[in-house]
């Protein structure tokens, strides 16, 4: 089967002719080369070559040992980063105490044999000719999931391999081989054996992909869940699956619409709010999945706001006061950026879920907008004119009457102006000494 290269791949066929000028084989492999014979855009361009990583080193200048124990080379064209892999196969599954050796041959068919699955163990030559000795093109056509050999042989020299199988059957609206189906029951276990930082990593790809709403019930009736190396608590991990099962009796209409979400943490804090995890259950989720502090503090603080403006109730009600303050506090509270993000995942939730309705959305945007202060920094009197003004020493009481000030500015009930912010910091301050016993 002739294909024709896409651009990408065009712009790495020096790399390729390098290689073949000095007597080595070398093609493009990988999630490249499937999702060019499915006619989708790609994203990296991955090279395979007979050549040892020290040929491919001394063949170009501009080059990085990434991952020599592995024979990965990263090569630099035109400033693009492009990973030059030696054909290689791996030493078999011993149990996981005994690191896996990797060995280096000659022959491309056997560093195919050892991918997980046949739509991955696919290559194709300069000319654009593709090789594909496990039918790897075939299954994709018949929307099959099928490993290169035996299922259980492949996930258990890479328990990964069970979570990327989750992944491939909802991007690509596959249906598993039989083998891979058992194969992924008999060893979900081996999933223990695996750093939870490339658990995340996967779900990350899998959330960020087409159809998270699927990946998602695939998950759960795979019942990978139950065997991260991190373990969720046993009423978490329950009260995932029994959401998950409902969205897969109930349709995708029990999943947000993650269209309508561009960003991968916005779709984790809808998901999350989805699946009824509120601050606390989210948080042990995040951990578990080891989160960088900062990725986990905003996707909490998404879900904290829908939690603040839920307890507001009214959410249809544009008239609601209680509405425009909860919101006007919100945004104080998280900041603008993370609120307007909130507007969005609270657009995406399903109905049964808390979902803010586009009228309301449309309504607390104009609120945002036109909200006079949005931040601290911007008050017009800061912590030492009101300590001089009211002659207090400094203390708990000052961030409590600069966040009472800043509200009521942001609600339009005080101008932003020194003199004004003084004045009514005084009144309210003489009124609390007066209800003082
Ligand atoms: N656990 C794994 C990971 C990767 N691979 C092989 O290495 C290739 C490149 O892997 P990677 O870049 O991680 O994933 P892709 O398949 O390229 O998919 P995507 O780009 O969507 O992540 C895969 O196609 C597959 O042939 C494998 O056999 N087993």
């Amino acid at each position: 089967m002739l294909l024709r290269l896409t651009d990408e791949m065009k712009e790495a066929l020096p790399i390729i002719e390098a290689l073949r000028q000095s007597g080595h084989e070398a093609v493009f492999v990988g999630g490249a080369v499937r999702d060019a014979v499915l006619g989708l855009p790609i994203h990296d361009v991955d090279i395979a070559t007979s050549a040892l990583p020290e040929h491919t080193m001394a063949l170009f200048p501009k080059c990085i040992p990434t991952g020599l124990q592995h024979g990965t080379v990263t090569v630099m064209q035109k400033g693009v980063p492009y990973e030059v892999t030696t054909y290689r196969v791996e030493s078999q599954y011993e149990g996981h105490r005994k690191p896996k050796e990797v060995v280096f041959v000659q022959r491309l068919d056997e560093d195919l044999l050892r991918r997980d699955f046949t739509m991955n163990a696919m290559a194709i030559q300069m000319s654009g000719e593709l090789y594909d000795p496990y039918q790897g093109e075939r299954d994709l056509r018949e929307k099959r999931l099928r490993c290169v050999g035996d299922a259980g042989a492949r996930f258990q020299e890479d328990a990964l391999r069970m979570v990327r199988a989750v992944r491939f059957l909802s991007a690509y609206e596959l249906a598993p081989a039989m083998s891979v189906w058992r194969g992924l029951k008999k060893h979900g276990a081996l999933l223990r054996h695996v750093a939870m930082e490339r658990v995340q990593a996967e779900l990350d790809k899998m959330l960020g992909s087409r159809s998270p709403g699927r990946a998602c019930i695939w998950l759960a009736s795979s019942g990978l869940l139950a065997f991260w190396k991190e373990p969720l608590p046993e009423k978490i991990l329950n009260q995932v699956n029994e959401a998950l099962r409902k969205a897969r009796a109930g349709s995708e209409s029990a999943m947000p619409d993650f269209s309508l979400l561009a960003n991968v943490d916005e779709r984790w804090a809808a998901l999350l709010l989805a699946i009824s995890c509120g601050g606390s259950e989210a948080n042990d989720i995040l951990s578990a999945l080891r989160f960088s502090n900062k990725r986990s503090t905003f996707i909490l603080q998404l879900i904290a706001c829908q939690e603040k403006m839920e307890s507001a109730g009214h959410l249809s009600d544009h008239d609601s006061i209680q509405l425009k303050r909860s919101w006007t506090e919100a945004v104080l509270r998280f900041g603008e950026q993370t609120a307007r993000h909130w507007l969005t995942v609270a657009g995406s939730l399903p109905e049964t879920r808390g979902s803010l309705p586009k009228s309301t959305a449309i309504y607390l945007e104009s609120v945002l907008d036109e909200m006079p202060v949005k931040a601290l920094k911007k008050l017009a009197a800061g912590g030492s004119d009101l300590q001089k003004h009211l002659g207090l020493p400094p203390g708990p009481w000052l961030s409590g009457m600069l966040n009472r000030l800043l509200l009521a500015v942001a609600l339009g009930e005080a101008a932003n102006e020194k003199d004004k912010l003084l004045a009514l910091a005084k009144i309210w301050s003489e009124e609390d000494q007066s209800h003082e016993p």
